[in-house]
């Protein structure tokens, strides 16, 4: 067997988390930070597919890898949290698989996590009427064919999701495979659903019937009340249109998975099942039936800071809840929190995860998207005294935690405008037919919006602040901290004080302001939407550090590119297609930036995003303008690996990378900058939904991209290109 090595190389134990249903060929290729000698024919054996990896591995001479979950329990350091340790020793496998067992058995019997609702004294539904597990079973997310594993729920001819039925040696073998593929989640485990035998129902319409009341609509899909055909209770059910140019069936199983991570809290709206038939997936929730926050407050027509209290501290411990997971929700907007019920603002909810990202270790991140576990200070130009700390944090390290920041930093957009009704940073310009405050577009108005955003200035006007606590006052300004470090954790909201004691019930003048100042919630919107796009550059850079790896892992991870000898040339077919780059583009980017090199970004990012950087530019190892140029040209042309949030990405295509950059500089042989290409300074619905399905999907979203990536192709064929730089507006 192989030596594989990523973590704790001195351990002769493998372990696998319990929510990574990975295959041998993803643990080898893209899971693990190194792998050595792994035999070919191990990437045919699927774990989550039944023992024949498990069999290998255990076989195997000497398996000396840790595959370390992100999930440990504290009290367990060297076990990922409800996941299995499978050992080079049958006898120590056994004992774990009944170790972990007895955990799973004592998991379910602890239901201390469906607790009762603080705000609300209630107990909270539990919906245990319904076990997502057999609907849900494990996924394997990585790979584009994704199949159900395990539960009774699996694909059938890709038409059906539910649970058909199989024959009890299926099931059983399949329950004993989920048992040593953990669900994750919270601390219980609801036993399975025995199928049902001869079933043939297995479709959405076979459970539930449609109701003509729309709840909500986003870029993805629409949110319609449903009931179940069996009790006549009623759900919400998210369609997502498989036709749609935003479909896509990995970041759908992604959604769900977060869903299935977040079972169980009472302040994340839970998934009950999910199907999917040839056009739709449907993906049933329970219904939030009192609507979206600021709607609920508009039409109450009433509001108080105790009430507002409880909403921040309901989404507060939703954002702890998904932060201590490894997940970041990015998509914190008041259209995404919920309340429960009509006549009461609180309890709220979390809802859309589809943006949510989690992290994997880093071990198990495409070796391209790997991240420094530290700066490298002696580089020539990692220049990392010019690094500001939040620029170390998104490059360098927990890239997360930068996420995470980002979350809060919307949870106190949001906190301001409860108290007050509209946004703590809104746009103006001098034109006075602007139509920007009626909710039509208008460029300077956002620009304005976004410099203010970044220059982090607000104010409490007396007039509406005057009554309001200093204590709420204190946690907005924590909140609103231009300078993430600075910013709360959900950790230190939950324990602001605050939080820690009702609140005065002083009436706000929120609902009567939210009327007058419309612009107020898009406002919020638009900031929501630009910090998600400055999170998703932050993922693209993540992955543009090329200069961790080694050059020969890049060149084989690189597939049909070869290595050459003096370290400078990755190669197709013998074909030089361009220089590695050798140099940290992060020290690079600020270096240049300080010297004036490069203009002003256009519009400078959110208090979230690190200073201006530099991107290496993406080429297409298959349809790369640059493969095709002599090696004369080679110049400097940068390899960049775009990847999803999950870092398991392959290499995408350049207009990914175009997509995002505000501008392009392509520069002649003698450092002339040939052109200039200005990127839309602000995105669009249609950029948002581009950028989605980039980061998720390989097929979706290209008609925008390529309208620039022809562009830009144009100029590499029609000029001696020896330079291609990209600014970013971070
Ligand atoms: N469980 C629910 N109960 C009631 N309403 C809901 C529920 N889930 C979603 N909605 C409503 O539907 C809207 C759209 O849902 P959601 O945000 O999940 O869709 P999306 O297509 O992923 O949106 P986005 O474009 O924000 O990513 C929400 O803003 C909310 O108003």
């Amino acid at each position: 067997m192989s030596i594989l090595h990523a973590g704790y190389p001195q351990s002769p134990i493998v372990h696998f988390g319990r929510h990574h249903n990975v295959n041998i060929s993803q643990l080898d290729l893209n899971h693990l930070g190194q792998v050595e000698n792994v035999p070919r024919q191990v990437n045919n054996s699927a774990v989550g597919s039944g023992g024949a990896a498990f069999h290998h591995l255990h076989t195997s001479a000497a398996p000396r890898h840790v595959a370390s979950s992100e999930f440990y329990d504290d009290d367990e350091a060297t076990s990922p949290s409800g996941g299995i340790e499978i050992c080079a020793g049958g006898g120590k496998m056994m004992a774990n698989l009944r170790r972990h067992r007895q955990r799973e058995r004592e998991a379910y019997e602890d239901d201390s996590f469906s607790s009762s609702d603080e705000s609300s004294g209630r107990p909270m539904p539990r919906y245990v009427g319904r076990d997502t597990d057999h609907v849900f079973g494990e996924f394997e997310m990585d790979d584009e064919d994704v199949e159900m594993r395990s539960g009774s729920g699996r694909r059938d001819e890709g038409k059906c999701i539910y649970g058909e039925d199989t024959d009890e040696d299926d099931y059983e073998e399949e329950e004993s495979v989920s048992e040593l593929l953990p669900l994750g989640g919270g601390t219980r485990r609801v036993p399975r659903t025995p199928r049902r035998k001869n079933s043939s129902k297995c479709g959405f319409f076979d459970y539930y019937k449609l109701t003509d009341e729309h709840l909500g609509s986003g870029a993805y899909g629409s949110v319609t009340t449903c009931k179940s055909i069996k009790s006549g209770q009623e759900f919400a059910v998210k369609i997502v249109d498989k036709q749609g140019e935003t479909h896509s069936r990995k970041r759908i199983l992604r959604e769900v998975n977060i869903f299935k991570t977040c079972k169980g809290h009472p302040n994340i709206v839970q998934l009950l099942d999910w199907f999917e038939d040839d056009t739709n997936f449907y993906l049933v929730m329970e219904k939030m039936r009192g609507g979206p926050l600021l709607q609920h407050i508009l039409q109450r027509g009433y509001f108080t800071e105790e009430e507002a209290r409880r909403v921040t501290k309901d989404i507060a411990s939703a954002l702890k809840f998904m932060h201590d997971r490894g997940i970041a929700h990015r998509d914190v907007k008041p259209e995404n929190v919920l309340c429960t019920d009509p006549n009461h603002v609180s309890p709220v909810k979390l809802c859309d995860l589809d943006l949510a990202s989690q992290r994997r270790p880093q071990h198990e991140r495409h070796p391209l998207s790997q991240v420094a576990s530290e700066p490298d200070l002696a580089s020539p130009v990692g220049s990392a005294e010019f690094m500001a700390p939040e620029v170390v944090d998104a490059y360098v390290g927990d890239a997360l935690k930068y996420d995470k920041k980002c979350d809060t930093w919307s949870l106190g957009v949001i906190l301001y405008i409860m108290l007050a009704g509209y946004a703590p940073f809104q746009g103006q310009c001098d034109d006075s037919d602007c139509g920007w405050s009626e909710g039509k577009p208008c460029e300077d108005c956002q620009q304005d919006l976004f410099h203010r955003i970044q220059d982090g200035y607000y104010e409490f006007p007396e007039e509406e602040w005057g009554m309001i606590s200093d204590e709420a006052k204190d946690l907005v300004s924590k909140l609103l901290k231009r300078d993430p470090i600075d910013r709360f954790n959900a950790d230190q909201i939950l324990a602001h004080r605050w939080l820690q004691q009702s609140a005065a019930s002083t009436i706000l003048q929120t609902p009567s302001n939210l009327i007058y100042r419309k612009d107020s919630a898009r406002d919020v919107q638009q900031m929501s939407e630009h910090f998600n796009m400055m999170n998703r550059l932050t993922d693209a850079r993540l992955s543009a550090r090329f200069d961790k790896m080694t050059m020969s892992d890049a060149a084989s991870d690189l597939g049909t590119a070869t290595f050459h000898g003096d370290g400078s040339f990755l190669s197709m077919g013998g074909e030089l297609f361009g220089t590695f780059p050798r140099k940290k583009s992060v020290g690079i980017a600020i270096e240049k930036s300080r010297s004036g090199e490069f203009t002003p970004p256009i519009s400078r990012a959110s208090p979230t995003t690190p200073p201006p950087s530099m991107l290496d530019l993406s080429q297409d190892l298959m349809d790369s303008p640059v493969k095709r140029r002599s090696a004369d040209d080679s110049g400097t042309y940068s390899l960049f690996s775009p990847a999803s949030s999950n870092g398991d990405d392959d290499i995408r295509s350049p207009p990914i990378l175009f997509l995002d950059m505000p501008s392009i500089q392509l520069f002649g042989a003698d450092s002339t900058v040939l052109n200039s290409v200005q990127m839309t300074p602000r995105h669009t619905t249609e950029d948002e939904a581009s950028l989605n399905s980039f980061e998720g999907e390989q097929e979706v979203g290209y008609q925008f991209k390529d309208r620039i990536d022809r562009n830009l192709s144009s100029y590499f064929f029609q000029n001696p290109i020896h330079r291609v730089e990209t600014q970013v507006n971070v």
